[in-house]
């Protein structure tokens, strides 16, 4: 998969292409990622990217052509890319990370992992001239209701959530698709060695070597702490039919 980032701190970007599972699939080449940095486009000599809003207020306001010129330079690199690899007809949106956009959930992760790229595009200071926006966003996404100072964890929030879904990047023993968000559920308690901790020893169950009755511990410890702490997703849970069954025996 393709990214380009748009961002006028691209070294922010080596903690998703150096580290981790994300930084495993770019050695590997299951993903290119290309920072682009606005200043390296701007045409005066104190390489402006922000000036002063029009109509007054706080803060500065990124300007639309260091960011036009990144952006087509981007889509270029995207024409290479998808060029080399034989991909005709590429998707590859360009993608706006800002506090007005869609809030990020798995729906819109799997949409966009079946994208063969994406351009994303991260704003620091108030934000970036709308007619930059309107001229070449195809889509806005948030992280979340809280403010943060730029849009560059969000895009690697982003990438994270996306590369870790590709096929083959996460191995078998790494839980991709089959993960509690994606069940609807929260995720059950976890342990490993030693067996006794603190005085705290692991439940029988789990040293029992009894798959069922551990799958069906584990499905009821999700139910317990879904309730618990996320009611709201228990409402929309949907049980499969062995799950049906077991919820069954606990209201029994
Ligand atoms: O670029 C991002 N944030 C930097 C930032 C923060 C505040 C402002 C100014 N807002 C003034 C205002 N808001 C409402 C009324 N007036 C602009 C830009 C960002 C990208 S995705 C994301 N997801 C969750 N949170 C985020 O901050 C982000």
């Amino acid at each position: 998969m393709f990214f380009a980032v748009i961002s006028i701190l691209p070294q922010m970007f080596g903690a998703t292409t150096e580290y981790g599972i994300t930084g495993r699939a770019v050695g590997r080449g299951q993903v290119v990622v290309h920072t682009i940095n606005p200043r390296d486009f701007t045409a005066d000599n104190y390489r402006r990217i922000d000036e002063r809003p029009f109509g007054g207020g706080p803060g500065m306001v990124m300007l639309a052509e260091p960011l036009e010129q990144a952006i087509l330079h981007a889509k270029a690199l995207a024409d290479e890319y998808f060029g080399s690899v034989g991909k005709d007809n590429p998707t590859c949106p360009v993608i706006y990370l800002s506090p007005q956009g869609k809030t990020l959930d798995e729906q819109t992760v799997v949409e966009c992992s079946q994208f063969d790229g994406m351009i994303l595009l991260c704003g620091r200071y108030e934000g970036i001239d709308e007619r930059l926006l309107s001229a070449y966003v195809d889509g806005e996404i948030s992280i979340g209701d809280y403010v943060l100072t730029g849009g560059e964890l969000p895009a690697m929030v982003l990438m994270d959530s996306v590369i870790r879904r590709l096929p083959s990047v996460m191995n078998d023993d790494q839980s991709a698709l089959e993960d509690s968000f994606v069940d609807g559920l929260l995720d059950c308690p976890h342990y490993t060695k030693p067996l006794i901790f603190k005085d705290k020893k692991v439940p029988d169950v789990l040293l029992s070597g009894h798959h069922a009755n551990i799958a069906k511990w584990r499905f009821l410890e999700q139910v317990k702490r879904t309730k618990e702490r996320r009611p709201d997703l228990w409402e929309q849970f949907k049980p499969t039919k062995e799950q049906a069954k077991w919820l069954a025996e606990l209201n029994e």
